[in-house]
């Protein structure tokens, strides 16, 4: 029914500072094990930025600034229904100290140490676009959850 056909509508929020980002190591749950940046659902009710903002202080116990769009992600499962669409932003400046939570344990990466190898597979693509500042949009097709079997990726003019 139509709930299966509408997008699952998601955030994540990468701190880009000073050469560095921000990510969370995920302590549970889906993507367990695999450095992330800060997001999840957008609740009813709620703009896909006051849900990124809101994920932000629950995962990293910080406040963001001013924010960027960047990019959109949609993620395709052969074994889910529903295509997730995920809202990157930069958060360009913040409030507090990044804490450590039940959910995720934050650490700052320098541009060119990024833990690829312990992130989800579509990352590698993106990434470089999203620290150069371009603007991006991108349909990802995942196997067996963990598995990337195809993808498109660009770089466009606006969001
Ligand atoms: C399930 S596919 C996926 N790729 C991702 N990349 C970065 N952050 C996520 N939350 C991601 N999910």
């Amino acid at each position: 029914y139509t709930k299966d056909i509408a997008k699952k509508l998601l955030t994540l929020a990468i701190v880009n500072q000073r050469g560095q980002v921000l990510l969370g190591l995920k302590k549970r749950g889906f993507g367990e094990g695999y450095y992330n940046g800060f997001g999840g659902k957008v609740e009813v009710g709620e703009t896909i930025e006051g849900a990124a903002r809101r994920e932000l202080q629950e995962e990293a116990g910080i406040v963001a600034g001013s924010i960027l769009k960047q990019g959109v992600l949609t993620f395709h499962f052969d074994d889910k229904p529903q295509p997730w669409e995920v809202h990157v932003f930069n958060i360009l400046d913040y409030s507090g100290e990044p804490c450590e939570t039940d959910e995720m344990s934050p650490q700052w990466f320098s541009h060119g140490e990024i833990p690829f190898d312990k992130m989800w597979k579509d990352d590698e693509i993106w990434y470089p676009h999203f620290l150069a500042g371009d603007l991006f949009k991108g349909e990802f097709y995942f196997c067996n959850t963990h598995h990337l079997d195809s993808y498109n990726f660009g770089i466009v003019p606006e969001l």
